[in-house]
């Protein structure tokens, strides 16, 4: 039987004839690599966050004051890494969460193309982010039989939003992940000191460019001028939702609705009500707001308030352990964000592959010693909290 943790050995093999594995296996060497070899207003874009990045050092942090206990004389010879999403069943946990800027961390620009290809070699779905370079349509035919999900920003125009989820819907995505958080952008002073907005520069909205709403509300088709296409854009990205807004929303599509960006069981419970059909815990990597506590300490009540429901997960997550304790402490899926990004950027599919891999190695290899055959075994022992 085949397991992630071969990889380990792949690596150790290749040694024998020479061979060095490509790209770092571990997060403070990849973002090294990255740091030297990304354009820098990109990398600050992908690496800043809110504020003083308190809360974004934070999630990866906190990570390490939850403690798995291992267990012993447990046969994990073969080991399940599987889970069930929405009928969808996943040959691993792991997810890639929305980046926005994915379609630039290739230097073609279409690294939206790139991060399909790897969930295609891989299984691992992708999140499709509202702001790509390549059409969504696109960006969905890469993922070969991997399923895609679609992370919508909800535009003012309630047209457009209906045109992008029936968009996403008819291109085959298996779910409508709302992000709930980001409305308004966080103060980023690392983007502030430089004036550095993508999105302003007209980059990744091919989704809007190639939209016919989105075509109805520009003076002049926006290939013929980018800058009035994006005061367009701005005047209509954030809709302020409420509560108020989810019947509207549910109306939209009959795929799966998930609620990113929800961290308090109160606001679990009124997604239920509200006719949600999944929960993702995240505070947007510490991007949108300083001074939260780590995305990891909400997990727990968010799992306990959900129910039945499923709940994604993601926010720091950095290592094959981070994914492990995330899944103790009770989450479905786990998504890994700004690791993703490095590895596109240091060698576009192949590099994404390779931080796919490595996570899934080092989660199964722990799993292994530590006495855990599958993730529900994993999901019953849970995780300890020190200090
Ligand atoms: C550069 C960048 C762009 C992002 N763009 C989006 C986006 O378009 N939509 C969204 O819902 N979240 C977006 N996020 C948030 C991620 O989905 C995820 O919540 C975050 O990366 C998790 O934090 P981590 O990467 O530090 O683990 C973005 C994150 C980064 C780093
Ligand atoms: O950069 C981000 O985290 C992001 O998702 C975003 C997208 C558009 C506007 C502001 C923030």
């Amino acid at each position: 039987m085949a397991h992630y943790g071969d990889f380990q050995l792949e690596i150790y093999f290749g040694g024998l004839h020479g061979v060095l594995p490509k790209y770092p296996v571990d997060f403070a060497g990849l973002e090294r690599r990255a740091e030297a070899a990304m354009a820098p207003s990109l990398l600050k874009y992908v690496q800043g966050g809110c504020g003083d990045e308190l809360t974004q050092r934070r999630n990866a942090e906190a990570f390490g004051h939850w403690g798995l206990v291992p267990r012993m004389m447990v046969d994990c010879s073969a080991r399940d890494l599987s889970v069930d999403l929405f009928g969808m069943k996943l040959p691993s946990p792991l997810f890639m969460a929305p980046i926005g800027v994915t379609g630039l961390c290739t230097q073609d620009g279409h690294g939206d193309l790139a991060a399909a290809r790897a969930a295609a070699q891989t299984g691992v779905p992708l999140v499709v982010s509202t702001l790509t370079n390549d059409p969504l349509e696109d960006v969905a035919a890469a993922m070969g039989d991997t399923p895609g999900l679609f992370q919508l920003y909800t535009p003012k125009d309630p047209e457009l939003a209906a045109s992008l989820v029936g968009r996403a819907e008819a291109a085959g995505y298996k779910a409508i992940v709302v992000t709930l958080d980001t409305w308004v952008t966080g103060w980023r002073p690392r983007d502030l000191n430089e004036s550095n907005f993508p999105q302003l520069r007209g980059h990744v909205l091919s989704n809007y460019w190639s939209d016919p709403r989105f075509r109805q509300m520009t003076a002049k088709p926006p290939e013929e001028d980018v800058a009035g296409a994006v005061m367009t854009w701005a005047g209509t990205f954030g809709k302020v939702l409420t509560w108020d807004d989810m019947p509207w929303l549910r109306s939209l599509t009959k795929l799966p609705i998930i609620l990113k960006g929800i961290c308090h069981p109160d606001d679990v419970r009124r997604a239920a009500d509200a006719g949600a059909d999944g929960i993702y815990c995240s505070n947007h990597g510490g991007r949108q707001a300083n001074g939260g506590m780590a995305a990891i300490d909400l997990l727990p009540d968010v799992v306990a308030a959900a129910g039945d429901m499923p709940v994604l997960f993601d926010s720091g997550i950095r290592s094959g352990s981070d994914v492990a304790k995330a899944l103790a402490l009770g989450a479905t899926a786990v998504g890994v964000g700004r690791p993703y990004s490095y590895g596109l950027a240091l060698g576009g599919t192949e590099g994404a592959v390779h931080v796919l891999r490595s996570l899934l190695a080092e989660a199964d290899l722990l799993m292994a010693v530590d006495g855990f055959p599958d993730i529900a075994a994993l999901r019953a022992a849970g995780a300890v909290r020190m200090g």
